[in-house]
């Protein structure tokens, strides 16, 4: 699999215009969600390339990355008269990323798409790395494929319609990047003020985040050794993330990452002997910016159910990033029941 350089643009529809054009589709086809139709369609539009283009709406939010909407999506590239050598433009965040990636590979066994993220999480992480998917039966991403956009294009001015619960969604995973990274980084991404939004700050950020996701993602593609680390959190956080959804509390996926990173140190802590001070930092970032989700010990057993089906799991063991240190990354490890809802006490004690 080859990967696309993804680009934070300074003249975004010049780019935009090019990524196009190098593509030499027979026709276009732009996805969006409610919310990227309203805020960022119509600048994307200002593109010549797209005079012609068939435009794709489904509705916006995780609940919605469903197979409904991949069907409405193929139907309509079906009925629209999409061919092999067509393009989709992703125009949204992960949820459209992860949707569109998967339509356009499957569709007639596969068509070109290029993402232009318009949310931070999208930018950091969903939009970069070739996972695309859709969840199915109450679980994250269960059905899905492996396939690269061509170009992954990213433009800040996006961000500014953005709310503060999906900036700082986005900012979770930054925080996970700097995690598996250096100290230094961990160090730069605590000290961004979430309270005071600079946007050319964080596109330095960004941009330095970015690379870290596409450096691992380089060396491991598929997910056989080192990208797990790409999932730090996300054993307890896509749990939580599940399981918002039943008990129709719904978190945003970053939400839920934070927490399960939470949990994750906490389970490095007792295991890899991972710094208890950079723990509390983590805990103490979580507490004021993304609150906690209330559980109770009654719900233990569901959210373990759910771990279980965790796609790093090859056995009926569940399968965990640690981190022994910042950027000591180890991989498949594994936990006792008893750890894991050691895991769930330490979280629910506030
Ligand atoms: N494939 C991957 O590697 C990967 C990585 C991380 C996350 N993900 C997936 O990504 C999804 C989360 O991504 P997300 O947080 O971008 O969610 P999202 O796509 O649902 O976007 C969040 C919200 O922001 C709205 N929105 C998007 N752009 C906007 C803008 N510019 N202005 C105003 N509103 C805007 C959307 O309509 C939505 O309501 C999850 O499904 C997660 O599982 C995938
Ligand atoms: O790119 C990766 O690899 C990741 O794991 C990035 C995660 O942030 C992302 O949420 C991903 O969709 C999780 O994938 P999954 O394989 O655990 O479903
Ligand atoms: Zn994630």
């Amino acid at each position: 699999m080859s990967h696309s350089i993804t680009k934070i643009c300074e003249d975004f529809i010049q780019e935009l215009d090019q990524a196009i054009g190098v593509q030499s589709a027979d026709s276009i086809f732009v996805l969006t969600d409610d919310n990227t139709r309203k805020f960022c369609l119509p600048l994307v539009l200002d593109s010549t390339k797209l005079k012609d283009c068939h435009i794709i709406t489904i509705p916006s939010g995780d609940e919605n990355k469903n197979i409904d909407s991949a069907v409405a999506v193929w139907k309509f590239l079906s009925e629209n008269g999409a061919t092999r050598k067509s393009l989709i433009i992703n125009l949204g965040g992960g949820v459209i990323s992860d949707i569109g990636g998967f339509v356009a590979s499957t569709f007639k066994r596969g068509m070109r798409y290029i993402n232009v993220s318009t949310t931070l999480l999208g930018a950091v992480d969903a939009a970069t790395g070739g996972k695309t998917g859709i969840n199915f039966q109450g679980l994250k991403n269960e059905i899905g494929v492996f396939a690269p956009a061509e170009t992954v294009l990213i433009n800040i001015d996006f961000f500014r319609t953005l709310d503060d619960a999906n900036l700082r969604s986005g900012y979770a995973e930054m925080v996970k990047h700097a995690l598996i990274d250096t100290r230094a980084e961990w160090d730069n991404v605590l000290k961004y003020d979430l309270d005071k939004i600079d946007f050319s700050e964080l596109k330095v950020l960004l941009d330095r985040s970015i690379r870290i996701k596409e450096r691992v993602v380089e060396q491991d593609p598929y997910e056989a050794n080192i990208r797990k680390a790409l999932n730090l959190g996300h054993t307890f956080g896509h749990a939580f993330e599940s399981w918002s959804y039943k008990v129709q509390r719904p978190a945003l996926h970053g939400y839920a990452i934070m927490w399960g990173l939470l949990c994750e140190l906490y389970l490095s802590f007792i295991k890899l002997n991972f710094p208890k001070e950079d723990l509390l930092r983590l805990k103490y970032l979580m507490k004021e910016y993304y609150g906690t989700f209330e559980f109770s010990c009654n719900d233990y057993e569901s959210l373990f159910e759910l771990m279980t089906h965790d796609k790093k799991n090859d056995s009926k063991e569940i399968n965990f990033t640690l981190l022994a240190d910042i950027g000591e990354i180890r991989i498949n490890q594994t936990a006792t029941k008893d750890e894991i809802f050691e895991c769930f006490d330490f979280f629910r004690e506030g």
